[in-house]
């Protein structure tokens, strides 16, 4: 068996005619992901030349943390991973992804890998063909103009809700912080507060906040369990976030009784969380068929319930109760760990490159200067926002740090397809899984922009976060690429239709910038989340600047007592620590730090102790 599978799987990989690698058990296989910390240190005690470059598939979260290094070892942009009980093809080739992403019949999704987020049913993410076509018509309308402005003007909000968290309410006017150790945690909150309020129409509050009036509303936004719950709606969000693989696995019954902590946890957290969402279903079924008009906002769960309850139907199939509640988690989830992730990660990076960071206060201050951000509009400063500095620095995040690292599809079941690149068409044979790895993609030289590293001395800085790159001239050779030509089909999948890179910016080519995919099935939220995010940034950068904590190395007093050259030198220990903890992000779901943090600083502009210094 063993060997016969591993002889059909070296078939259909050479069919393919790109380089293909052989392992004697796939590196995804789960025994492999169990005890490859036994095996690993093993495999490198053998000849390096045995094992470099080969093993970088078999590490974890390597797309992100090895940069180039497999695809160069291979020789590739394109290369596959043959196992005896899988077979993967990874591409980080411009050509590829665009052919593959726009061509929706011919490479689907491989909806099979998704298992861990159709955990309460299927949903517009993990759903594929006509199944997905209804899930997505009845959740893409809400994603249009109009509520991407509500979502500027919330995310400036609650921005500011964050702020006076940080700044202890009253304690308003000291010039800093205290040192922040909940970046991770409060900028998801952060998320989770603008997709609850404008997707949900749920008031989600921040400690110290006021509770909504409306008793439904502060049953699901308070920061205490509502009666009848052990957890908040927020905590068991979260809860089934942090234990999510654990959930999946583990059937409830038996974790119900598990003497472990994490059991515990992960069950109770689910439990709230499906009683929270049965009860926000049945109010909402309620409001509908009082035939109350829809909620301003998006109303997501109100769109999804009128779908099945309404009087007209909007699909000829109906969604059941669990698919309900399984897009509402979807898009709860797929709509505030993602931006988080880009907030919290452009949130370090500015304090740990201040030369950036002052010329985002620039243009913050050129665009906006004093203006008060309640007076601030959406279609007054939003795309100036995206062509200056602050779509710059989301840009680069979402280059460098790619919320989600894989994008997995399958070769259509119906049919073997071809792709083209370089000039070389190659068969695609029915069934393979092609993996486009965005983190690779985001830093191959053939399709940026590079100069030698300043930060590491490398011959690229295709690694290093610089917002500066989105005004270099676009690559000659990467502009006549095939990926530039026009794939798309012409049909309509909803959802916003224009770029998320500024024409004033460099364009990446098509392919080779897609932290939200491409094509038909490309993020439904991806200007909601670009415009959460350009709106937060200068409601902190207009008033503050961000700095490294220091703690670990120095006291404040300390601090004060130290000319320049000592802060600098400093601040160069705080700034390595800082880019070593970035390095070391992974992925379950989307990245994370993982238990890791880096702590800051808010200080008020005028008073920083590192970040102004020009030498910095
Ligand atoms: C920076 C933030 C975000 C990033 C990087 C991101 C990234 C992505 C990616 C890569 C996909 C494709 C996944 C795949 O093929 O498996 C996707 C799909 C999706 N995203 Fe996002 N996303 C972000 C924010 C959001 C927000 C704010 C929402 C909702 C409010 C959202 C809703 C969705 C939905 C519904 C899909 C599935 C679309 C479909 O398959 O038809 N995302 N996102």
């Amino acid at each position: 068996g063993y060997i016969t599978a591993l002889r059909r799987n070296i078939a259909i990989a050479r069919k393919t005619g790109f380089p293909y690698y052989v392992y004697p058990i796939y590196p995804m296989n789960v025994i492999w992901q169990l005890t490859s910390g036994i095996w690993l240190p093993i495999i490198q005690c053998l000849p390096k030349s045995w094992w470099e470059g080969r093993i970088i598939p078999m590490l974890r979260d390597w797309s992100y943390t090895t940069n180039q290094a497999f695809f160069d070892w291979a020789g590739s942009e394109t290369v596959l991973v043959v196992g005896p009980d899988d077979i993967v093809c990874h591409t980080q080739s411009a050509d590829v992804i665009s052919q593959v992403t726009t061509r929706r019949e011919a490479f689907p999704k491989d909806i099979a890998r998704y298992s861990l987020i159709s955990m309460f049913g299927q949903n517009v993410v993990t759903t594929e063909g006509p199944i997905w076509r209804m899930h997505r018509k009845v959740t893409a309308s809400s994603f249009n103009e109009k509520n991407a402005a509500h979502t500027y003007l919330e995310a400036i909000d609650q921005t500011r809700g964050m702020l006076s968290h940080w700044f202890g309410g009253e304690k308003r006017d000291n010039d800093s912080s205290e040192t922040i150790l909940t970046l991770e945690h409060d900028t998801m909150r952060w998320a989770l507060n603008i997709i609850g309020y404008i997707g949900f129409g749920l008031r989600l509050i921040w400690p110290g906040q006021k509770l909504p009036d409306d008793p439904i509303l502060a049953k699901y936004g308070q920061l205490e369990p509502a009666p009848g719950y052990t957890m908040s709606l927020a905590s068991s969000l979260a809860g089934v976030m942090d234990h999510i693989v654990a959930i999946l696995l583990i059937p409830a019954p038996v974790m119900k009784y598990l003497p472990f902590q994490f059991a515990k946890h992960g069950y109770t957290s689910r439990e709230n969380w499906q009683k929270y969402m049965r009860d926000f279903l049945n109010d909402k079924i309620g409001e509908v068929r009082r035939g109350e008009r829809e909620r301003v906002g998006m109303d997501i769960m109100g769109g999804l319930v009128r779908s099945a309850y309404g009087e007209k139907p909007t699909t000829t199939v109906k969604l059941t109760d669990d698919e309900i509640i399984s897009n509402a988690f979807i898009m709860i989830l797929a709509g505030h760990e993602t931006t988080a992730n880009v907030m919290h990660f452009t949130l370090i990076q500015l304090a740990t490159n201040p030369a950036a960071q002052r010329r985002l206060q620039q243009d913050v201050d050129a665009l906006l200067g004093d203006t008060d951000p309640s007076t601030w509009e959406y279609e007054s400063h939003v795309n100036a926002l995206l062509a200056s500095h602050v779509g710059a620095a989301v840009n680069e995040t979402m280059r460098t740090m790619p919320p989600v690292t894989t994008i997995p599809k399958i070769v259509s079941a119906s049919a073997d397809q071809t792709i083209t690149t370089n000039g070389v068409t190659h068969l695609m044979p029915s069934g393979l899984t092609i993996n486009i790895v965005p983190a690779s993609v985001h830093r191959n030289p053939r399709w940026w922009p590079t100069r030698p590293s300043e930060i590491t001395g490398k011959p690229t800085d295709l690694e290093d976060w610089v917002p500066e790159r989105w005004y270099r001239e676009t690559n000659r050779d990467a502009a006549t690429s095939t990926a530039n030509a026009d794939l798309d089909d012409g049909d309509d999948y909803g959802g916003f239709k224009g770029s998320d890179v500024s024409a004033s910016l460099f364009r990446p080519v098509r392919g080779s910038f897609i932290p939200f995919s491409d094509g038909p099935r490309s993020c439904l939220g991806r200007r909601i989340a670009v415009v959460e995010l350009v709106a937060a940034l200068p409601v902190i950068f207009q008033r503050y600047s961000i700095e490294l904590a220091v703690d670990e190395w120095a006291t404040d007093d300390e601090v004060d007592r130290m000319g320049a050259e000592e802060r600098r030198r400093l601040y160069a220990k705080a700034q390595k620590s800082a880019r070593d903890t970035l390095s070391a992000a992974a992925s379950i779901v989307t990245l994370k730090l993982r238990g890791q943090r880096v702590p800051v600083r808010l200080v008020k502009r005028g008073k920083e102790r590192f970040v102004a210094d020009p030498e910095l």
